[in-house]
C-alpha cells in the first residue's frame, strides 16, 4: 500500500522526516535487516501465520523512524481521550482525540473547540487544539481487544515524526515515557486508518441494509388502501378472499408496532446536534418551578443600571481611623439622616468618647446582627451620582485578620488607612503591624487599585505637615510595589482628616499643598475590574441566615443571577432555586450583575445549615469545579523564623474567596531561579523553597473545595496561605484535578411535596473520588477522568495516570 497516496497529509511529514532518516539510514538498514532475519527465524521456528509476520515487519519499519540515540530531555504531553463507544464515520469527525503540534493545520470543527474548552475547563489537559487530520490516525487492534472499543491513535509515521521533531510520544496506559522500547511496544499491532475506515464502512453498510429491509417490511404492514389491503396485495386482490384474510390476521397479530429505529450510523451524528438543545432545556425534573410561579412578598425594585456597583474595603492598622472615615463618607453622601446622627453623637457622649460617634455609623448593622446576620465585617452602602458602593470596614486588630480577608475578598477597591499621628504610622508599619499585612492580603485577594489614605492629618502632632505626609508616602511606596506587587499607577495617595471630613468631599484650605482630587472623586474615578456577565454564574457564599426562608450572602463573581435561577450549592450539590435577590440597600430586585454584593433567598433548602461560608452557588447544570488537589504558583513572602523553608508536607491555612481551611503542600514541582544572564527559568523538583521565592506547587485540601483557575475567574483562583497568624504566601491556581460529582438522579415529575423533598435529599448527595491517602504516596496514581460527550460531563474515573506532565 502506498501510504502517501492514502494519506496525502503525510507528504509534508515525509519531507521533514527525510533529513532524520538519511542520517540514520545506514544504521536503520542494518537494524531492519537484523530485525527481519530475526522475524524470519521466528517464523520458521514457530510456523506463525503470515499475518503475524507482516505485522512484525511493520513494527520493524516503524522502528526505523525512531532514533535510538536521542532520549528527550523533557517529554511533551500529547493529550487524548477515549471515545465513549465505537465511533461511526460521522462521529469520527467529532473526536478531537489527539492533540499536539503538527505540521498540517486542518479546519478545527466547532465540536472540537467545544470539547477542548470543556477539557481545559475541567483540567483534563491543556488542549493543543487538534491539528492532526483524521487520515493520520490508526486504531491498534490490541486496544479494541483490551477495552472492547477502539481508541484512536496516531499513524506510526506521524508518531515517529512527533518523536523525532518534538520528542513526543505516549503509551497505552497513558504514561508518558522517554525510551524507545516503550514506543515500540505501543505501536504493536496496528490497523491503518484505511483498514479501519473500510471496516466501519462495511459494518455501517450492513446495518443500513438491514434497517432498510426492516423499514420496507414495516411500510408494507402499514401502507394499506382504504379497504385495508396492502399495496403488495393489490395484485392478488380479488383472486381469493383467503389471501386477504391471512394478511389481516397477520396485521392484527402485530398490532401497530412502531417503525424500526434507524441504525446508530444514521442517528449518531444527530445525537450530537441534539445535545445543543438539551443544554438549554434541562431534561431533569427535580422540583424547580417556572419563574411565573414564584410569588413575591415585597415590591420588586428596578435594578439601578445608571450607577456602577463597586465594593470598597477599608483596611489598615488598628485605630488608624477606618470606621471614622466610613462614617463620615456615609454622613457626607447623605446615607445617615439627622436623627440617626444625633443618636450616635449622644451615644458616644454617654460613653465619654465624643469623637467616636462617626465610627458608630458603621455599627448600623447591629440590629441586623441581632436578627441573625453574622457578617463580622462592618458593612454599609453609599451612593454617589455615578456609583453604588458597598463599604466594608475591616477590623484592624491582628486577631481579626481572617475577617479582614473576608472583607477584602468581597472588594474591588481597597483604601489602606494610615494614621499620620506621631508614633502611630511607625507602629502600624512595623514588621508585625497590620498596615503591611493588610496591604499584602488585599493585593493577593484581587484588589488591584489601592487608595492610600493618610489620615489624622489634622492631629496635633501632624498639623497638615507636608514633610510628614511625604515621609509616609516614600516610606510605604517601595513596600507596596516590591513586596505586595502593586504597580505604581495602581497606587493613589491622599492626605485627609477622617474626623473633620477634610479632603473627603471638599479640599480643605488647611492643606494648600495638596491640590489633587478629593477622596470621593478618587473613588468615583476608579474603573471597576472587568467581570464576565456572560460567564458561568458563580457566587461564593460569605454567610447565611434564616429570614422567612434561607438567605445566602455573597458577591456575584461571574455571570448574572436572576429570580428563578436554578442553582446548586457546591460542593454538596444541593439543588435550590432563587426566589428573591436583595441588593445592598436590601431592596428586592429581579437580577444582579457580576460585582454586586447581594443576599439571595432560595427555596428547596429549608435548613440554613446546609449552606455555609465557602460554598459556591452555581447553575445546577453548570457546576462549579470541585477539587481536592490543585497546582498553583506561590509567591512566598516571609516564612516563620522557626519554619524557614517549605518542603512537601508543609501545612498551613488557605484563604480562597470565602473559604478558610487547612491545606498541605504535596509537591514542589518547580522553583523560579535566575540563570547566569539574569533570565528567569523554572528549576524542576526542588527539595525545598525559602522566603521570597516563586514556586509551582501541588496543594491538597482536607475536603473538596470549589475554585476556578486564576486565568478563568481571578477572584476564585487566587488565595493566601497563613501560618500561625502570619501571611506567608500568595498564590494563583494554575490547574486542578476535578473531583467527580455524582449525577443527580431524575425525580419523576409525579412525585410531589414532601415525597419529592425526600427523593431530593436522597439524590442530592454528592460523591467524589480521590482524597485517598494513597493518592500522594505514589504520584502516578491519579485517576484518568473520562469525558462523556453525550452528557458533557466527566463520567468516571479509572486507571492510573499522571494529571500533570
Ligand atoms: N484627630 C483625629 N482623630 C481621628 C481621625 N480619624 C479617627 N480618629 C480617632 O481615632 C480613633 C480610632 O478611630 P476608628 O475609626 O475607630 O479607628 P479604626 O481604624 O476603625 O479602628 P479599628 O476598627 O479598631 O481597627 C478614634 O478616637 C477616632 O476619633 C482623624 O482624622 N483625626
Amino acid at each position: 500500500m502506498d501510504k502517501k497516496e492514502d494519506f496525502p497529509a503525510l507528504g509534508s511529514l515525509e519531507k521533514k522526516k527525510d533529513a532524520n532518516q538519511q542520517s540514520n539510514q545506514k544504521n536503520k538498514k542494518k537494524e531492519d535487516k537484523k530485525e527481519d532475519e530475526k522475524k524470519e527465524e521466528v517464523n520458521t521456528e514457530t510456523q506463525k501465520p503470515v499475518e503475524e509476520v507482516k505485522k512484525a515487519k511493520l513494527k520493524a519499519t516503524v522502528r526505523t523512524f525512531v532514533p535510538k540515540s536521542s532520549v528527550p530531555k523533557e517529554p511533551v504531553k500529547i493529550n487524548y481521550y477515549i471515545p465513549h463507544e465505537e465511533p461511526t464515520l460521522a462521529e469520527m469527525d467529532y473526536f478531537p482525540t489527539l492533540g499536539g503540534p503538527a505540521p498540517t493545520a486542518p479546519v478545527v470543527s466547532d465540536a472540537q473547540i467545544r470539547h477542548s474548552e470543556f477539557l481545559e475547563r475541567h483540567e483534563l489537559f491543556k488542549p493543543y487544539i487538534c491539528l492532526i487530520p483524521k487520515e493520520l490516525w490508526y486504531v491498534p487492534q490490541e486496544y479494541i481487544d483490551m477495552y472492547g472499543f477502539p481508541i484512536m491513535s496516531l499513524l506510526p509515521e506521524l508518531y515517529a515524526y512527533l518523536w523525532n521533531t518534538y520528542n513526543i510520544f505516549f503509551t497505552p496506559d497513558a504514561q508518558w515515557q522517554t525510551n524507545s522500547s516503550t514506543v515500540m511496544s505501543t505501536l504493536g499491532e496496528l490497523w491503518t486508518h484505511a483498514e479501519w475506515r473500510d471496516r466501519i464502512i462495511a459494518k455501517e453498510q450492513k446495518e443500513i441494509e438491514e434497517w432498510e429491509r426492516e423499514m420496507r417490511e414495516w411500510e408494507e404492514e402499514n401502507l394499506e388502501d382504504e379497504d385495508g389491503v396492502s399495496i403488495d396485495e393489490m395484485d392478488s386482490y380479488g383472486k381469493g378472499k383467503k389471501n386477504k384474510k391471512n394478511k389481516k390476521k397477520k396485521k392484527d397479530d402485530k398490532g401497530k408496532r412502531p417503525p424500526p429505529p434507524p441504525p446508530k450510523s444514521l442517528s449518531s451524528y444527530k445525537r450530537f446536534e441534539k445535545k445543543k438543545d438539551e443544554t438549554v432545556v434541562p431534561k431533569k425534573n427535580i422540583g424547580f418551578k417556572e419563574v411565573s410561579e414564584i410569588t413575591f412578598e415585597e415590591e420588586v425594585v428596578e435594578v439601578d443600571e445608571t450607577r456602577q456597583p463597586s465594593s470598597l474595603v477599608f483596611i489598615g492598622h488598628v485605630d488608624a481611623g477606618k470606621s471614622t472615615i466610613c462614617g463620615n463618607l456615609m454622613f457626607m453622601t447623605g446615607m445617615v439622616d439627622e436623627r440617626t446622627t444625633e443618636k450616635f453623637k449622644q451615644e458616644a457622649k454617654e460613653k465619654n468618647r465624643d469623637s467616636w460617634w462617626l465610627a458608630y455609623v458603621m455599627d448600623i448593622n447591629d440590629d441586623e446582627k441581632s436578627k441573625g446576620k453574622t457578617v463580622e465585617v462592618g458593612r454599609a452602602t453609599m451612593e454617589t451620582p455615578t456609583k453604588r458602593y458597598t463599604i466594608f470596614d475591616a477590623p484592624g486588630h491582628k486577631n481579626y485578620v481572617p475577617d479582614m480577608i473576608m472583607g477584602a475578598a468581597m472588594a474591588d477597591v481597597a483604601a489602606l488607612v494610615i494614621s499620620a499621628r506621631k508614633g502611630e504610622f511607625e507602629a502600624g508599619f512595623e514588621r508585625d503591624g497590620q498596615t503591611r499585612e493588610h496591604a499584602q492580603l488585599a493585593r493577593s485577594l484581587g484588589v488591584s487599585k489601592l487608595v492610600v489614605v493618610v489620615n489624622k492629618m489634622d492631629e496635633e502632632t501632624v498639623q497638615w505637615n507636608e514633610a510628614r505626609y511625604n515621609d509616609i508616602v516614600s516610606g510605604v511606596t517601595p513596600f507596596l510595589i516590591e513586596q505586595c506587587g502593586y504597580k505604581r499607577e495602581d497606587l493613589i495617595f491622599i492626605p485627609i482628616s477622617g474626623l473633620n471630613g477634610q479632603n473627603i468631599e471638599k479640599l480643605t484650605p488647611a492643606c494648600t499643598w495638596y491640590q489633587g482630587p478629593t477622596l470621593i472623586e478618587i473613588l468615583d474615578n476608579i474603573e471597576p475590574p472587568k467581570r464576565n456577565a456572560d460567564g458561568p454564574l458563580r457566587v461564593p457564599v460569605l454567610d447565611k441566615m434564616k429570614d422567612r426562608g434561607v438567605v445566602a450572602f455573597g458577591k456575584v463573581e461571574s455571570g448574572v443571577i436572576k429570580i428563578g435561577s436554578k442553582l446548586a450549592v457546591m460542593p454538596n450539590n444541593l439543588k435550590c432555586q432563587v426566589v428573591g435577590i436583595y441588593n445592598c440597600k436590601l431592596e428586592l430586585v429581579r437580577y444582579a450583575n457580576p460585582g454586586e454584593n447581594i443576599q439571595i433567598k432560595v427555596r428547596m433548602i429549608d435548613d440554613e445549615n446546609l449552606i455555609n461560608k465557602g460554598d459556591v452557588l452555581c447553575p445546577y447544570d453548570n457546576l462549579a469545579p470541585l477539587t481536592d488537589l490543585f497546582e498553583a504558583e506561590l509567591s512566598i513572602l516571609e516564612l516563620l523564623p522557626h519554619r524557614p523553608i517549605i518542603t512537601p508536607g508543609y501545612k498551613s491555612m488557605m484563604h480562597l474567596h470565602t473559604i478558610s481551611d487547612e491545606i498541605v503542600i504535596q509537591t514542589l514541582a518547580g522553583v523560579y531561579e535566575l540563570d547566569g544572564s539574569g533570565k528567569e527559568y523554572l528549576k524542576k523538583n526542588p527539595k525545598y523553597c525559602k522566603s521570597g521565592s516563586k514556586v509551582i506547587v501541588k496543594i491538597s485540601t482536607r475536603v473538596p473545595v470549589c475554585l476556578e483557575k486564576y486565568e478563568f475567574i481571578e477572584h476564585m483562583g487566587r488565595f493566601t496561605l497563613r501560618d500561625e497568624g502570619r501571611t506567608i504566601a500568595l498564590g494563583k491556581v494554575l490547574r486542578y484535578k476535578p473531583t467527580v460529582v455524582k449525577k443527580v438522579e431524575e425525580i419523576p415529575s409525579n412525585v410531589e411535596g414532601d415525597q419529592a423533598k425526600d427523593e431530593e435529599s436522597k439524590t442530592a448527595s454528592f460523591e467524589y473520588t480521590g482524597s485517598e491517602t494513597t493518592l500522594f504516596q505514589n504520584e502516578k496514581k491519579y485517576d484518568v477522568l473520562v469525558y462523556d460527550p453525550e452528557e458533557d460531563t466527566i463520567v468516571t474515573s479509572s486507571n492510573a495516570a499522571e494529571y500533570t506532565e
